[in-house]
């Protein structure tokens, strides 16, 4: 296993380029105590809130007809924080991310026009087998970004650990708060979890070419 970059919630608020530094070297940067216990208890319990109102829905793998509903695959059920029923913690998270966004344009000139971003809710047994976040047809998606938020007294024994593929070796990230930034071409898996497993995942993206 190899070591991730790491920037401290401190660092990552005072010098963007800390961030742009670590995904232009390694591919992929830890963000430690982001979002902080405030806005991560308000995220939780915004999804808590649409999990026990039936918002979230199974996640597919694929899109337009290769779409598909695979157990095997994945595990997640979902829901993007731009629906109208998510809350007021749900628009600062995409605000911040908005944020991150300009900034990594402005380091690393990716051209990033938009982020989406999805509440997931992974039951326990649930995974993500190995996978790169652009689709085949696309190459929009850039930057990936998730947010653990799940709490402090999640230990590895729980599993459901991201496990990162990178030039370089495997890198694995505990889902006991804080983020982790990588390049959506890098592969990755989620490792099955002994318990609930809560999380946002975001995707910093360029504009789809038009088919020609
Ligand atoms: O939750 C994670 O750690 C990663 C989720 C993921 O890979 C995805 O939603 O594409
Ligand atoms: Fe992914």
């Amino acid at each position: 296993m190899i070591a991730l970059p790491v920037l401290s919630a401190d660092d990552f608020s005072r010098a963007p380029d800390a961030l742009a530094d670590a995904l232009s070297g390694c591919g992929a940067c830890r963000i430690l105590g982001w979002p902080d216990p405030s806005l991560r208890c308000e995220l939780r319990g915004d999804l808590k809130r649409l999990q026990a109102a039936g918002a979230l829905s199974r996640a597919a793998v694929g899109r337009s007809d290769g779409r598909a509903l695979r157990d095997d695959i994945r595990g997640d059920a979902t829901l993007w924080l731009d629906d109208p029923r998510c809350g007021a913690p749900a628009r600062a998270f995409l605000a911040r991310m908005d944020e991150v966004r300009i900034a990594l344009n402005r380091t690393l000139y990716l051209g990033l026009s938009e982020c989406e971003a999805h509440y997931a809710a992974y039951p326990p047994g649930g995974g993500y087998a190995r996978h790169r976040d652009r689709f085949r047809d696309s190459d929009a998606r850039v930057v990936s970004w998730v947010s653990y938020l799940n709490d402090d007294d999640w230990h590895d024994d729980d599993g459901g650990a991201l496990r990162l593929h990178l030039h370089d070796g495997a890198g694995d990230v505990s889902p006991a708060g804080g983020s982790i930034c990588f390049m959506s071409e890098l592969e990755h898996e989620v490792l099955p979890s002994m318990r609930e497993r809560l999380s946002i995942a975001c995707w910093m993206r360029r504009r789809e070419r038009d088919p020609s």
